[in-house]
């Protein structure tokens, strides 16, 4: 398990973490959400030791991680930075052997990474040659070859397409059930709530909301019920249960406090023309975040 007491990084008398206090269970995926300079970034240094704390403990499994267990922990930073003139096999085969892989090894797993990524051909090319998704392949591989406990992916899925992404999502999920600990952070709440079972949402260096992605949505207690309609729903804002009405193409999305409410709004419409869909739904984390941090979020 990864453990965070009480972690506070100050730079200057400005404090970029604040007192975060997280644990994190052993081949569990977990996502870290947060804006803009929440201090996402700043945590996953600290627990790799490329920064100190200025207070707090970090530990895994009892004991000390950081730089010096580099072959415990994989790592994709967010600045990618890979050596532009060299070709992708010789760096990759140079990252790995800096973890501890001998050559042969090493080659194994690289064969295996860039035929999953589709992109054999580029073993031989420099790494200024690929694309930007591309070269984030080739980081993401250096980032696993080695088969680290721990991994560490700093917005994994930003400048990628969409097949890429996809990808990239069933190489996580593959890693996680072969009993791989990741934990990830994105701005996308969308990928958070597909891909962990635990989260944080940071927000200017303090934990907002913290733990099971179920417990957080059923402890948030309310729902949100979707409305599809060939006709105008928009009265439905009026109606005293519905706390938040949001327009959507074709219908709406109404929060409301609890389920038996739904009721109340399947009434209104009754009568009125054809009601394609009418779905009451757990809150999405996005609703979370927004009554929990406001709207500056994006
Ligand atoms: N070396 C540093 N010196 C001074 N301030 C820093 C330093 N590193 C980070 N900060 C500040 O700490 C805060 C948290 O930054 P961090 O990079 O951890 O945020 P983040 O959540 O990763 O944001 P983003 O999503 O934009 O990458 C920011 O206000 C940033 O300006």
């Amino acid at each position: 398990m990864l453990k965070l007491e009480n972690v506070t990084k100050k730079f200057g008398s400005f404090v970029a973490v604040d007192s975060l206090s997280i644990e994190i269970p052993e081949k569990q995926m977990f996502g870290f959400l947060g804006g803009n300079g929440a201090g996402k970034t700043t945590t996953f240094r600290m627990i790799l030791g490329l920064l100190d704390q200025t207070e707090g403990e970090i530990s895994w499994n009892e004991g000390g991680i950081g730089y010096d267990q580099s072959h415990l922990v994989g790592y994709l930073p967010e600045e990618r930075g890979l050596y532009p003139k060299l070709k992708v096999e010789d760096q990759l085969v140079y990252l790995a052997k800096l973890r501890g892989m001998n050559k042969q090894d090493a080659r194994g797993e690289i064969n295996y990474w860039l035929e999953r990524f589709k992109v054999p051909d580029y073993r031989t090319k420099k790494v200024e040659e690929l694309s930007k998704g591309n070269q984030q392949k080739i980081q993401f591989i250096s980032a696993v070859l080695h088969k680290p406990k721990l991994l560490i992916l700093d917005e994994p899925f930003t400048g990628l397409d969409p097949v890429n992404v996809e990808m990239l999502k069933e190489a996580v999920k593959e890693l996680k059930e072969k009993g791989t600990s990741i934990v990830f952070s994105s701005h996308r709440m969308e990928h958070v709530e597909e891909l962990c079972e635990s989260l944080c949402i940071m927000h200017k260096g303090a934990p907002v909301v913290h733990g099971k992605l179920k417990e957080i949505k059923r402890s948030f207690g309310k729902k949100n019920v979707q409305i599809e309609a060939d006709f105008d729903v928009s009265f439905l804002k009026e109606e005293e249960v519905v706390l938040h009405y949001k327009a959507v193409p074709e219908g709406a999305t109404c929060q409301i406090h609890k389920e038996e409410d739904a009721q109340v709004l399947f009434e209104a419409l009754q009568g009125k023309g054809f009601v394609r869909k009418f779905e009451v739904e757990e809150p999405s984390l996005e609703d979370i975040f927004i009554e929990k941090v406001g709207e500056s979020y994006e």
